[in-house]
């Protein structure tokens, strides 16, 4: 049976970040926490935009999170309060929790957790609760400060009313439940939170919801550095019009090869049901879909659907305007990079000193940097130059990661050439650009697989 998150007793006054959580909770509310939870944010190393396809992504837990200190009461109340001014307080009836999509404020991702908990538990009634919420997870750029959020909410839920869930059961719910914000994501950031391990990268795999361990080659460590755009997912299209063409590229390869596309939905789907391989499934992207934007009409026509019909089963309610659709583009990309996880996974089982297994793991960051950038196109001219600048730094591969359009780039560098590399990305990518150069403290570090989410109470 899979573990639950674990409980552990701790001395606040030996952690700095807990001591200021729990000054700052007796400040706002005049009383001390009873319990915290935390939940960690993730850098994807290889598997981008192909989670919601049904494919395998290969991400591990970084050591920032968010963090909330919470009490428990009897009046159906929620408070919610952070410790970053920028996040208003909130209040809400734990009797009456919706969740405002045109208008993706903080409290709502919390929200979200809360609500995936209480329609799991059958609508009880919920206790009331105060928090504090603490995050150093740098917000909409790649690393899952989001879902950091909604598995945190979550699980300080669960404790709160004293109920729990094994560690894929929380991740289940908090990837169905973060829907409710209006992105239509896939389930890895959910997945690595509650089920990373330290020390380990992990192997996710979905359809049922698994994690193996993934052993990082010896002699380079991974570094994160942020591009300094912000890309909010639930605030833009971007996101959610990736998903609807790989939808619709699903139909469209389904029904050309004579199968009940109607109830298929993701591109791994096709390949399941044809009993193909990967290189099999990019031949047939060849063949039946064209390089060419599909309009609507030509949609319409190959699949024999209706305009109405395009827009209600196919279309999510951010993509209604939507007129074009890659669909060549996206399906390539998603089949040559499920394929790319795999090949990462098989170099990191050989030993770990295999010969030029770092080479072969760079190579293969690379590529998936290119197949984002030129085909998924989920990049940005300041992400892709900063991955550049990391590769002449002496990063081995360097690629963006997470959502994409912004945020952060992961690169993999020989462990003796570390230092070199910070060196050289300050002073070419921050140091020239004032707001860079502001940002730089908590945008350029080596980061190193932690572990999941938990709950704390105080020794
Ligand atoms: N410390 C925090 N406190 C409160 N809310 C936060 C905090 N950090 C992030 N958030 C919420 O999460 C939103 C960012 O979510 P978004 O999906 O844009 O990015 P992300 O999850 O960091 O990126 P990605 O999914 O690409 O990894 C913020 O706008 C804010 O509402
Ligand atoms: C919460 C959410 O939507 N997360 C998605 C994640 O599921 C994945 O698709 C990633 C790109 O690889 O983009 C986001 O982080």
């Amino acid at each position: 049976m899979a573990a639950h998150p674990p409980k552990t007793k701790i001395l606040i006054s030996e952690n700095k970040r807990l001591q200021n959580l729990k000054e700052a909770f007796e400040k706002k509310y005049g009383e001390a926490p009873l319990f915290y939870a935390q939940a960690p944010g993730r850098v994807n190393l290889i598997g981008e935009h192909i989670d919601y396809c049904g494919y395998a992504v290969l991400p591990m837990a970084i050591e920032q999170s968010i963090l909330a200190a919470v009490t428990v009461n009897d009046s159906k109340k929620i408070h919610l309060a952070n410790t970053d001014p920028k996040y208003k307080d909130f209040t809400v009836s734990s009797e009456d929790i919706e969740i405002d999509k045109d208008n993706p404020q903080w409290y709502y991702y919390f929200l979200c957790g809360v609500k995936g908990i209480q329609e799991h538990l059958g609508k009880v009634p919920l206790s009331g609760m105060k928090c504090v919420v603490d995050g150093t997870i740098p917000a909409s750029s790649g690393l899952s400060s989001s879902s950091a959020l909604v598995c945190c909410a979550a699980l300080l839920t669960m404790e709160a009313n004293h109920k729990s869930l094994n560690k894929v059961a929380l991740a289940e719910i908090s990837a169905k439940c973060e829907r409710y914000i209006g992105t239509e994501g896939g389930g890895m950031d959910q997945s690595i939170s509650f089920l990373a391990e330290e020390g380990t990268a992990k192997l996710i795999e979905f359809h049922p919801l698994r994690a193996s361990d993934v052993r990082l080659p010896e002699g380079a460590l991974f570094v994160i550095s942020n591009c300094c755009v912000e890309m909010n997912k639930a605030a833009s299209s971007h996101f959610n019009i990736r998903v609807v063409e790989c939808r619709i590229a699903t139909k469209m390869l389904a029904k050309a090869r004579g199968l009940e596309w109607g109830r298929l939905l993701k591109l791994s789907q096709v390949q399941t049901e044809l009993e193909a391989s990967l290189e099999e499934m990019l031949r047939l992207v060849a063949e039946v879909l064209h390089p060419e934007p599909y309009s609507r009409e030509e949609v319409c026509k190959a699949l024999g659907i209706t305009t109405e019909q395009l827009c209600t089963d196919l279309l999510s309610p951010n993509t209604q305007h939507v007129t074009q659709f890659k669909l060549y583009q996206r399906a390539r990309h998603v089949y040559g990079e499920a394929a790319r996880v795999l090949r990462f996974k098989s170099v990191c089982d050989e030993a770990p000193s295999a010969p030029n297994g770092v080479q072969r793991l760079g190579d293969l960051m690379k590529q998936s940097h290119a197949s984002c950038r030129d085909l998924y196109e989920c990049s940005c001219p300041e992400l892709d130059q900063l991955v550049e600048t990391c590769l002449q730094s002496g990063a081995v591969g360097s690629r963006l990661t997470g959502a994409g359009w912004g945020g952060c780039a992961v690169s993999m560098v020989p462990t003796d050439k570390v230092e070199s590399f910070l060196k050289s990305v300050r002073e070419l990518y921050y140091t020239p650009d004032p707001r860079r150069a502001e940002l730089e403290n908590h945008s350029l570090f080596v980061t190193k697989p932690g572990g999941g989410a938990a709950i704390f109470l105080e020794d």
